[in-house]
């Protein structure tokens, strides 16, 4: 059985919550890391979590409740997409020289034959791995990997086929459902090592044999890793702060693909003129997007207009595209509003498109709100150093009741 997310709804993703909840205690402590078809000992919530239909705090307090300190594996798992966004946010630097890695890898393949032929057999299954092989197929037909799939796949990529990594996190980014810049970009430097120096990540054929229940049976995997060039990381600068919109003035809202659920703005007080959509599914790379990502975003979209008809006025989009941000001065001109709040989106395309928009509104004397959840405000700044620490600091707020 492979994971279908055909119902891009709240209604899906709280159903599907509902259904995991019960394994989310010690057995997924004790699971998780098995591959079995149907992936049955993991949630596969992450493309719910990546549109923010059900947000992490929702899902963190549903496993504690019901298994209190049990749940924290899974718990700790929810907070690694915490710790990768406050990361990349305080070095956005990272995320900027990947895209451009990016870019120099992709003409790299226009010089080199034998590199675009490995690259064209990895993206399409045609390697002859077996594992690997299966995990290419199943990403590009479904958008879902499970994540020791996806830890095997990148390794793999790298040291056996000695493919550029930024390629493997770009062919990641292009059909994942849950495609995230700060999760994947960080996931496959931590593999090749940059994140935390000295430790990569070998693939092993027995570890995937014994994972999969005996399904795959990769042979030639690479016996060792070897140093993967890169810059430094840079060190931490200041973490981002939300805006703070005023209640007294006429206010237009703007939702995208980063957070599809206005929810807690609307119990602020937030009363919009006009609701616009942003979705930016083809800025996520140079190269052709998964269809089924774009499909994902309009019928989560089409939720989110559904669910909240009643609070959000006059409906526009989703827009999308390379006129994108010229539709949107032209809507919030229209609107009526001299302000525009926008949930905050973290580095990424759709943040890019925001900076654009801010530039573009300021000159028509609209001001642009980017508003930070609380969640993400209590988090972020605490990704300054490894996992470890950050994870002692959450679980001390999530204990406290402040996350
Ligand atoms: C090379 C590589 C690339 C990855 N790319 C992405 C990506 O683009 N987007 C993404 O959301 N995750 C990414 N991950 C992390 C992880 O694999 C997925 O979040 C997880 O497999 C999603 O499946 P699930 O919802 O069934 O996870 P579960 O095990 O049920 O975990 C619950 C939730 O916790 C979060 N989570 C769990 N593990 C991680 C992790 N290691 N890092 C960050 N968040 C985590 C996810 O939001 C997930 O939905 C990547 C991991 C690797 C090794």
């Amino acid at each position: 059985m492979t994971p279908t997310f055909s119902a891009a709804t709240r209604a899906c993703a709280l159903a599907q919550l509902a259904q995991f909840i019960p394994h989310a205690g010690s057995a997924y402590a004790k699971h998780r890391n098995l591959h079995r078809p149907g992936h049955p000992h993991v949630s596969q919530l992450s493309p719910y979590l990546r549109s923010r239909l059900l947000t992490e705090a929702e899902v963190i307090r549903a496993a504690r409740d019901a298994h209190g300190d049990s749940a924290e594996t899974f718990v700790a798992e929810v907070l690694w997409r915490a710790y990768w966004k406050g990361w990349l946010e305080i070095r956005p630097h990272v995320w900027r020289e990947t895209q451009a890695g990016v870019a120099a890898s992709l003409a790299r393949l226009d010089r080199d034959r034998t590199l675009a032929h490995t690259y064209e057999a990895a993206c399409t299954g045609q390697t002859g791995i077996d594992g690997f092989d299966h995990w290419a197929r199943d990403l590009t037909a479904t958008g879902y990997l499970h994540n020791h799939q996806r830890m095997c796949f990148a390794s793999i990529w790298l040291y056996t086929l000695h493919l550029p990594w930024q390629l493997g996190a770009d062919f990641f980014l292009r059909h994942l459902l849950d495609g995230d810049p700060a999760s994947n970009t960080l996931s496959w430097r931590w593999v090749a090592g940059l994140h935390t120096p000295g430790k990569q990540y070998l693939a092993q054929a027995e570890v995937i044999t014994t994972l999969s229940d005996g399904r795959y049976w990769p042979k030639g995997l690479a016996q060792r890793v070897f140093p993967v060039a890169a810059p430094p990381s840079p060190v931490p600068g200041p973490c981002p702060q939300g805006g703070l919109w005023n209640r007294n003035l006429p206010t237009a809202l703007l939702l995208h693909e980063d957070d599809l659920s206005p929810d807690w703005l609307l119990q602020a007080g937030l009363r919009p003129l006009s609701t616009a959509f942003l979705l930016a599914p083809g800025a996520r790379s140079p190269r052709p997007v998964s269809p089924l990502i774009g499909d994902f975003l309009r019928r989560a979209v089409t939720d989110c207009s559904r669910r909240l008809a009643a609070d959000l006025s006059t409906l526009h989009g989703p827009v999308q595209g390379p006129g994108a941000v010229d539709a949107l001065v032209a809507w919030a001109r229209q609107s009526g509003a001299v302000q525009i709040v926008t949930p905050f989106a973290p580095v990424g395309p759709v943040a890019s498109l925001l900076a654009s928009l801010d530039t573009r509104l300021a000159a028509e004397n609209i001001r642009l709100v980017r508003a930070m959840r609380p969640y993400d405000a209590a988090l972020w700044p605490h990704a300054t150093q490894g996992f470890f620490r950050f994870h002692q600091t959450a679980r001390h707020l999530i204990q406290q009741g402040l996350v």
